[in-house]
């Protein structure tokens, strides 16, 4: 089924170390095949309307984020690091034809948002997926680089396990009337791969753990501050422990479907997320916008450094381009 509509396989050291269909992403869906055309309505993009082999089938490594300037400033700044021509600051917005998400290409490298929470995520990763399959990528590493809640402001939380508000490596989908559980493990690998190259940055800490991936900003993360609120600050605290003991060094809104949809379909996906606060100490989010900008731009440091190492599936689109000189 998925060979009958693919490329020729080609092999690659990457291929034969990845449990993937040589690469490419699984599209679990008997439907998609027998559309005549698929609209990616919230990315403004189509399979009719757009050639999206020649558009995005170079890509190898997609980050998302909740922002537009993020992604954009990320972007750019892999435009600058990869050498690529041209200004980076003309980057253009792929889905400019709708404002539900954008989206910018530098190279081999694709950015995008993803709004806030699971159900925006959500739309966005069906639509990502489909994009791939569509354009024939293969060996895709995705990545969401984010700005969660955590216990040390400024320090980078690389995701080993995505839990729920109960501490388990679960994502609960709910698929008509019925609710059916997905594991949200992450690639162990990658994490050490992220791992080593953040000892190269000696400007902030990086470390490992666990990613809690609520339904909610305020009551869902135990804030004292929403329009609603019906615990106590003892309540708050004791919950925030248990979830320290359990492992968890950040709280953000999008890990854990991440990881599950990621999973199902194949793709390489690590989450590398900045710490705005320590929700010990609070729940309002202070810090000067200097400062957060400078926080939001570790994440992207570390995976610049990622992307740009020799092992990096970027060898397959330097020669392809004959691109290596750049580098
Ligand atoms: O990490 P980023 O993408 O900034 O998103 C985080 O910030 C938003 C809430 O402010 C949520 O979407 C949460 O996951
Ligand atoms: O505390 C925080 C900060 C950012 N995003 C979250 O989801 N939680």
């Amino acid at each position: 089924y998925f060979f009958l509509h693919s490329n020729p396989p080609k092999t690659s050291p990457h291929s034969l170390l990845l449990p993937h269909l040589n690469g490419l992403v699984h599209v679990k869906n008997p439907y998609l095949e027998s559309m005549d055309e698929d609209v990616l309505y919230h990315f403004s993009l189509g399979t009719k309307t757009h050639n999206l082999p020649v558009m995005f089938g170079d890509i190898k490594f997609i980050c998302v984020g909740g922002s537009p300037n993020r992604m954009k400033a990320f972007a750019q700044l892999m435009h600058k690091e990869l050498g690529l021509e041209g200004d980076g600051k003309d980057l253009k917005d792929i889905c400019a034809g709708t404002d539900r998400y954008s989206m910018y290409k530098a190279g081999p490298v694709l950015s995008i948002t993803h709004g806030m929470g699971v159900p925006s995520i959500s739309i966005m990763l069906h639509e990502l997926i489909k994009l791939l399959h569509h354009a024939k990528c293969r060996d895709v590493t995705i990545i969401r680089i984010g700005t969660p809640g955590g216990i040390d402001p400024g320090t980078v939380v690389i995701t080993d396990i995505a839990v729920d508000s109960f501490f388990k490596a679960q994502f609960q989908q709910v698929i008509l009337d019925n609710i059916v559980i997905r594991s949200t493990e992450l690639d162990k690998d990658l994490v050490e791969e992220l791992l080593n190259c953040s000892k190269e940055i000696h400007d902030f800490p990086t470390l490992t753990g666990h990613t809690m991936c609520t339904y909610d900003f305020y009551e869902g993360q135990g804030r004292l501050d929403g329009a609603l609120c019906s615990f106590s600050n003892e309540k708050k605290l004791e919950y925030l422990k248990r979830a320290y003991d359990a492992g968890v060094r950040n709280i953000e809104m999008e890990s854990t479907v991440f990881a599950a949809i990621c999973r199902l379909c194949g793709l390489k996906a690590a989450v590398v997320c900045v710490a705005l606060l320590n929700r010990l100490e609070g729940d309002q989010i202070k810090a000067p916008h200097e400062v957060l900008v400078e926080y939001q731009r570790r994440p992207q440091h570390l995976i610049s450094i990622f992307i740009k190492k020799p092992n990096q599936h970027l060898w397959h689109y330097c020669s392809s381009l004959n691109f290596s000189k750049h580098r």
